[in-house]
């Protein structure tokens, strides 16, 4: 059967049968879109694989664990970065097949801002929480989140195969600390597969269809979008109104580039071709987009024949709030950065970069992150996907600046600090963090958030667990304050933050000189009262992480003219080859090779080479 023309459908044709005539959408009464969110490790992975392999979307053959968390970072480090999309078909017990879209999302701290825009996408959520450890810091933080975006929300406890397990305690935790009904929360294990089943009837059931009008202008989110090395780019998109097909000419709402659309389909989990997407449908399409300015994440998608009068409500823009600079080890690698963090970009929304240079380093960028965790994954990935080779300076929050002219800035990097005679005052960011730990270790975690320059705002209980809010200064989290409080509480602690205000800070800018060169790059902000102990850790971590040379070297830490912290290499005469005489010629040649190696990881500043490593210390100071 020939399709009707474009003209002559009518909405009810449109809705059921495709250019060749075959029968496509499903009904929006026969959709459910649904996010899974939960505290870190809780088990949302798992609990996508499961729903995944029991509706039969995969063989058990192609089942590999963890689907989609399909980033190899992901699947080593065991977490999950980019909120993932699969199209599940479900024959339900009322006798229908239903559609159920599900996003994965992640559950870390850094990621809250992936967590909002799949929640922006569905109706409801299924709130996973680990029926051994209860309510984390992050289930409130999302669960909150979800609230927000008017979810039903859907309470699972995980993990009850666990002999520490507690489903009872834990659903009077949930009715406690959130106020949600858990009396029909459904008790899983994702691990053996025990009540898959439940959770599927209970999507089915419990959760709203979407609503949307098939005869209205086209309206669709742009919920993600990404780089496809063989399709290019990639949009992720959620239909709320109309229908979009595959050679329509769509308008983006908020730039009005305009593009026709060359593919549409719906991941199953892998890529499938469909021929149009309908109300309440979660897809992908492909256009030819070659620009990343023209697909901004929370854009509305019309159609430009007949377009929409109002756009979507979309996302809050995020904001990052650690910067640090990204140079090429091999200053030739510049524009092959410049085009990476352009593909990355386009992949991760949340993440911001300006072109810098930088005395002792020459051509890099300014790099905007959610927070350290964040930064990590991207410099890693750069270095896995892209095959670069890089030296990232030392991570620093935002201080607001206002100089003795009254002029106010923005200071993203410590290198372009005014001298101290003009500025007036410096303000740095606050957060409110949100703490959950068993009390045995409260008393340590209070000591932490003391040293760091925390003020208790409420200490409660929930259970046996206490829950401290605190207002802690940016500066002092981002380093490794997540870190320090898991190896304090044995892992037993969770946290989540917010950002709160700005408010002046007794700060400085300590300068780090190598042979009395200042290394801009190594430059740091730090509270005056633990700026000399911090100088004075840098200085000791570099000296051990500077080869010695020919020459003795001192390497210093100041503030303005005034050294606070020096440590000094001593003069070493060194020729690698020299234990190998007599005439192990391979063996010198292997040696001569791995000091070759050594040098391409290292920058000369004036006369001193400084390995990466040394850079990249930076990050990790605990001091
Ligand atoms: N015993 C048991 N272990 C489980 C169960 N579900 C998940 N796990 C384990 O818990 C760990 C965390 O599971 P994930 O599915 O990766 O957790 P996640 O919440 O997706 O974590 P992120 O992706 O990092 O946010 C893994 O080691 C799983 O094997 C369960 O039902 N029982």
């Amino acid at each position: 059967m020939k399709p009707p023309a474009q003209s002559d459908r009518s909405a009810d044709t449109a809705r059921f049968f495709d250019y060749d005539g075959s029968m496509t959408s499903t009904p929006t009464e026969l959709i459910r879109n649904f996010s899974i969110i939960a505290h870190i490790d809780h088990g949302k992975s798992t609990l996508a694989d499961r729903l995944i392999q029991a509706t039969g979307a995969l063989t058990a053959r192609e089942m590999t664990e963890q689907v989609l968390d399909n980033m190899d970072i992901e699947k080593e480090r065991g977490i999950t970065i980019k909120a993932q999309t699969v199209r599940l078909s479900y024959p339900a017990k009322d006798g229908k097949t239903y559609i159920l879209n599900l996003m994965d999302t992640p559950g870390h701290v850094d990621f809250a801002y992936e967590v909002s825009r799949s929640l922006a996408a569905c109706e409801g959520s299924l709130l996973v929480v680990d029926a051994s450890q209860g309510v984390e810091a992050q289930t409130l933080a999302n669960v909150y989140q979800a609230i927000d975006a008017n979810h039903e929300i859907v309470p699972v406890l995980n993990k009850i195969d666990l002999p520490a397990a507690e489903p009872d305690r834990v659903k009077q935790q949930i009715e406690d600390v959130i106020g949600l009904d858990a009396s029909d929360a459904v008790e899983i294990s994702a691990k053996t597969g025990l009540n898959i089943e439940a959770v599927l009837e209970a999507l089915v059931t419990r959760l709203p269809p979407p609503v949307g009008d098939d005869t209205a202008p086209l309206t669709a989110l742009l919920v993600d979008s990404w780089y496809d090395q063989y399709l290019g780019v990639i949009i992720l998109v959620r239909i709320k109104n109309g229908r979009l097909r595959k050679g329509m000419r769509i308008r983006m709402m908020s730039s009005g580039a305009v593009h026709t659309v060359e593919q549409v389909g719906v991941f199953a989990p892998k890529l499938r071709p469909e021929p149009d997407l309908g109300p309440g449908e979660i897809g992908f399409i492909t256009a030819a987009i070659k620009t990343v300015a023209d697909c901004n994440v929370g854009d509305t998608i019309t159609d430009d024949r007949h377009p929409a009068t109002e756009a979507l409500p979309g996302f809050k823009p995020s904001i990052p709030v650690v910067w640090c600079g990204l140079y090429p080890v091999e200053a030739d690698d510049f524009e092959k950065l410049r085009e990476s963090l352009g593909r990355l970009r386009l992949n991760d929304a949340s993440f911001h970069y300006e072109a810098e240079t930088s005395a002792a380093l020459g051509f890099g960028f300014r790099c905007g992150f959610l927070g350290l965790l964040h930064l990590e994954i991207v410099q890693e990935r750069l270095s896995r996907e892209f095959d670069l080779d890089l030296i990232a300076t030392a991570p620093s929050v935002v201080y607001r600046l206002t100089k003795t002219n009254g002029e106010t800035m923005d200071l993203h990097n410590p290198a372009d600090m005014p001298d101290g005679s003009l500025i007036d005052h410096i303000e740095e960011p606050w957060i409110k963090a949100t703490i959950l730990v068993p009390d045995d270790y409260l008393g340590a975690v209070l000591t932490l958030c003391n040293e760091r320059r925390g003020h208790q705002v409420d200490l409660t209980y929930v259970g046996n667990r206490a829950m401290a809010v605190y207002r802690l200064p940016l500066n002092e989290v981002v380093f490794d304050f997540y870190d320090r409080l898991k190896s304090i509480s044995r892992g037993y602690a969770s946290f989540d933050y917010q950002m709160d205000n700005y408010l002046e800070s007794d700060l400085a800018k300590i300068s780090i000189l190598v042979n009395l060169e200042p290394v801009d790059a190594l430059s740091f902000i730090a509270h005056k009262s633990v700026a000399e102990t911090r100088g004075r850790a840098i200085c000791a971590k570099l000296k051990d992480l500077i080869p010695k040379q020919l020459f003795k070297i001192a390497i210093q830490a100041a503030i303005g003219g005034r050294v606070i912290a020096r440590e000094t290499i001593s003069a070493l005469s060194k020729d690698v080859t020299a234990k190998c005489y007599g005439g192990d010629i391979s063996r010198k040649r292997k040696l001569l090779d791995k000091q070759k190696e050594g040098k391409k990881r290292m920058r000369q500043f004036g006369k001193v080479e400084i390995p990466q490593s040394a850079f990249l210390a930076a990050l990790k100071m605990d001091a």
